[in-house]
C-alpha cells in the first residue's frame, strides 16, 4: 500500500501542481488518467461497509435511508486544497487533515455533513437524490483515489420513492461504472441468492469481459447453518476474472457498540482462520486482503497509464512552448536590455525586409517590372512628335542662330531640338522613382507583418514603420534630385560622339534624301530615351532601393540612442494580458517540467 501511496502521490502531486483537477480545461486532464473505485451492490449489501474497510476508517452513514451517492474523491494535504471548488461543482465536504481530528469526531463529523447535504439534496424527504454528494478528505497518509458509493440497485419500487427509481438508479450506476478508468467492487451478499442480485450483471455489462470487476461476497457470517459460500470463493460457480474475496464485516450491533475498525479486521481475521469451511482460503479472504489486491491492481491499473501520461505531458509541453515562442520573450527591465530587445527585433524587421528585395520573399521583382515595363512603355507614350512638328522644328532652328543666318547647317537648332526632347524625359524618370517608392514602402508594410517579434509591441511597430517610411521618403527625394540631375546632364552636353553617330544611325533605316528634319524623328529621339533607360533605374538602384537595403532604420537607431528608459519602456509596451498569459503559461510549463521528472522517476523504478 505504500509504495502506492507514493505513486499515486507522486502522479497526483503532478496533476494537482499543475492545477489540473479533471475540470474541463483547455490542456489535456492527467486526472482522467487515474482510477476511481465505485462500489456497485443491492441495497444494504454492504457496499459501504466495504469501502470503509478498504480505506481503515468509518465514515459513511449505513443502513436504511443512506441511498444517496456519495463519493469520497481522495486527496493528500500536501498538495493543498487547491481547485477543490472549481473541480467539483455541487456540495463538496471538506474535512480537512484527518490526522488532526480523532476518529470518533471525524466519523460523526463526516456523518453529519453526508446527512446534512442529502437532506440539502432531498429536502428530507428521504428520497434517493441523484446530485452527487463529493466527500474530499485531506491526509498525507491515504491513497489519493476517487471512491464512489453508489447507491443500491433494487428490482422492486421503493415506498416513497417514485416509480421511476429503479431504472433511474440502474442508470446512474451505469453512467458511473462505464467510464473507462472505473474499478468496480461488485458487492453481493453472501446470504442471498446471487443469482438474483444484478451486480455482477450491471457491471459485466460495462466492464467488458469484467477485467475492471472484482467481487465482493459480504455477510458471510450471516449465511444460513449447513450453507457456505466455499464453491464462489474456489471459483466453481459464479466465475469472474478475478477471485471472488470473501468479507466479514461489522454487523449493525457492531456498529451500535461502536466497535472500531482495527478489533473489526481482527474478528474478521480471527473469523476465516477459525471457520472448518474457510481455513484453507483464509489468506485469500477479508477487508485486508481485499484492500491488498486492490492496491496491486491499482498500482499495474496506475503504472500502466504512465506512457500515456508521459504523451498527455509532453502534448501540454509542446503546446505551452508553442504559444510562449508566439507570445515572444519577456522584456528586459534596464535600459540596455530594453534597448538590445529593440535594436534585435528591428534587426530581424530588417533582415525580413532585405529578404524581400533580395527575392527570398516576393515582392523585390515589382521593382524590376517598373525598370522593364513601366519605365519603357512611359517613354514609348512620351508625344515627341509635338516637339517635331514642322512649326517647333522651325521655330527653334530659327531662333537658335539669333538674327544670323545658318552659313552650314542649323547645329545650334538640333541641340536645342534634341535638348528639349530630352527634358520631357524628366516625367517618365520621376514617375519610376514615385513607383519605386511606393514598392519599398508596400515591402516595408509586408515585413511588418511577417516579423513575428513586432507583433508583440504595437508601439514599436508603429515607430518602426514610420520610421521605414521617413527614411524611404528621404531617400525618394535624394533619387528623384539625383535622376533629374542625370536627364539634365545628359542635355547639358552633347559628345562629338552623339552627333557623329546620328546620321550613321538614320542612314541604316532611314532615307538619306529625307530632309534633316524628317531624319531627327519621332522614332530616333525615341531612342535618346532608351539610352537613357539604362542610366535611370541605375540612378534609382543607387539611390533607393540600394540605400533602403543598407540604412532604413539607420536614423531611427541613432535617434534610440538618445532615448531614456521610459520611451524605450513605452516602444516596448506589450499588452498586460500577454504579459499575464506568459507568466502563467512559463509557471505552467515549469510545473509540468517537474511534473515530468516526477513520472519519469516513477517510470524508471518500475
Ligand atoms: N453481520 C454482517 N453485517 C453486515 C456485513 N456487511 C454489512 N453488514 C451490515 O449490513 C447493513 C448494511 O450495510 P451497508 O454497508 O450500509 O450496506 P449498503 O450497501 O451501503 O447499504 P445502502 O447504501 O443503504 O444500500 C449494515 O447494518 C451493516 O452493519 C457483514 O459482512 N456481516
Amino acid at each position: 500500500m505504500e509504495n502506492l501511496i507514493s505513486l499515486v502521490n507522486k502522479l497526483q502531486h503532478a496533476c494537482t501542481a499543475l492545477g489540473d483537477h479533471g475540470e474541463e480545461s483547455t490542456l489535456p486532464t492527467l486526472w482522467d488518467s487515474l482510477p476511481t473505485i465505485a462500489v456497485v451492490g443491492g441495497q444494504s449489501s454492504g457496499k459501504s461497509s466495504v469501502l470503509e474497510s478498504v480505506v481503515g476508517k468509518d465514515f459513511l452513514p449505513r443502513g436504511s435511508g443512506t441511498e444517496l451517492l456519495q463519493g469520497a474523491p481522495w486527496f493528500c494535504s500536501s498538495t493543498g486544497l487547491m481547485g477543490q471548488d472549481n473541480m467539483r461543482s455541487s456540495c463538496a465536504l471538506r474535512i480537512k487533515e484527518l490526522s488532526k481530528v480523532n476518529t470518533c469526531a471525524f466519523t460523526a463529523l463526516v456523518r453529519k455533513e453526508i446527512a446534512d447535504e442529502t437532506d440539502r439534496g432531498t429536502g428530507h424527504t428521504k428520497q434517493i437524490s441523484t446530485v452527487p454528494i463529493y466527500l474530499s478528505i485531506y491526509s498525507p497518509n491515504v491513497v489519493n483515489l476517487t471512491l464512489i458509493d453508489l447507491p443500491g440497485l433494487t428490482k422492486v419500487d421503493i415506498e416513497g420513492q417514485p416509480d421511476s427509481i429503479v431504472h433511474e438508479i440502474e442508470s446512474m450506476v451505469r453512467s458511473f461504472i462505464e467510464k473507462p478508468n472505473c474499478i468496480i467492487l461488485a458487492i453481493s451478499p453472501a446470504n442471498q441468492d446471487l443469482a438474483t442480485f444484478d451486480a455482477i450483471k450491471i457491471s459485466r455489462e460495462v466492464g467488458m469481459k469484467g477485467e475492471r470487476t472484482f467481487g465482493v461476497l459480504t455477510k458471510i457470517d450471516l449465511m444460513d447453518k449447513g450453507t457456505d459460500a466455499v464453491d464462489i470463493l474456489e471459483r466453481r460457480s459464479y466465475r469472474l476474472q478475478y477471485p471472488w474475496i470473501g468479507v466479514v464485516n461489522r454487523s449493525q450491533q457492531d456498529i451500535n457498540k461502536n466497535i472500531d475498525m482495527m478489533a473489526a479486521r481482527i474478528r474478521e481475521r480471527e473469523y476465516f482462520a477459525s471457520t472448518p469451511e474457510y481455513k484453507h482460503l483464509a489468506h485469500k479472504m477479508g477487508s485486508e486482503h481485499l484492500a491488498k489486491m486492490l492496491s496491486k491492481h491499482l498500482e499495474s491499473v496506475i503504472k500502466s497509464r504512465i506512457p500515456g501520461i508521459q504523451s498527455l505531458i509532453a502534448k501540454a509541453t509542446a503546446e505551452l512552448e508553442t504559444e510562449l515562442c508566439r507570445l515572444g520573450n519577456p522584456i528586459a527591465a534596464d535600459a540596455g536590455g530594453k534597448l538590445y530587445t529593440i535594436t534585435e527585433i528591428c534587426r530581424m524587421f530588417d533582415a525580413v525586409y532585405k529578404e524581400h528585395l533580395d527575392g527570398a520573399r516576393s515582392g523585390g521583382e515589382k521593382i524590376y517590372n517598373v525598370f522593364d515595363n513601366h519605365f519603357p512603355v512611359a517613354l514609348k507614350r512620351l508625344q515627341f512628335e509635338k516637339h517635331l512638328t514642322m512649326e517647333n522644328v522651325k521655330k527653334l532652328i530659327t531662333q537658335a542662330d539669333g538674327y544670323q543666318p545658318h552659313l552650314i547647317a542649323p547645329e545650334q537648332g538640333y541641340r536645342r531640338l534634341i535638348e528639349s526632347c530630352l527634358v520631357s524625359i524628366k516625367g517618365p524618370a520621376e514617375a519610376a522613382v514615385e513607383a519605386v517608392h511606393a514598392i519599398l514602402k508596400e515591402l516595408v508594410h509586408r515585413a511588418i507583418k511577417e516579423t513575428h517579434e513586432l507583433k508583440q509591441f504595437p508601439t514599436l511597430r508603429v515607430e518602426v514603420s514610420s520610421a521605414a517610411f521617413k527614411a524611404l521618403d528621404r531617400m525618394r527625394d535624394r533619387s528623384k534630385k539625383n535622376t533629374l540631375m542625370l536627364v539634365d546632364m545628359e542635355c547639358s552636353y552633347l559628345t562629338v560622339d552623339f552627333f557623329t553617330k546620328l546620321p550613321q544611325d538614320v542612314e541604316k533605316g532611314g532615307s538619306p534624301t529625307h530632309s534633316i528634319f524628317d531624319r531627327y524623328n519621332d522614332s530616333y529621339l525615341r531612342r535618346i530615351g532608351i539610352c537613357q533607360h539604362g542610366s535611370i533605374p541605375k540612378s534609382i538602384v543607387y539611390c533607393q532601393v540600394r540605400e533602403a537595403k543598407r540604412s532604413l532604420l539607420d536614423h531611427f537607431f541613432m535617434e534610440l540612442g538618445a532615448r531614456e528608459t521610459k520611451q524605450l519602456s513605452k516602444l516596448l509596451d506589450e499588452d498586460p494580458e500577454v504579459m499575464e498569459r506568459r507568466v502563467m503559461l512559463t509557471k505552467r510549463l515549469e510545473l509540468y517540467r517537474s511534473a515530468q521528472a516526477e513520472i519519469d522517476a516513477v517510470a524508471w523504478a518500475k
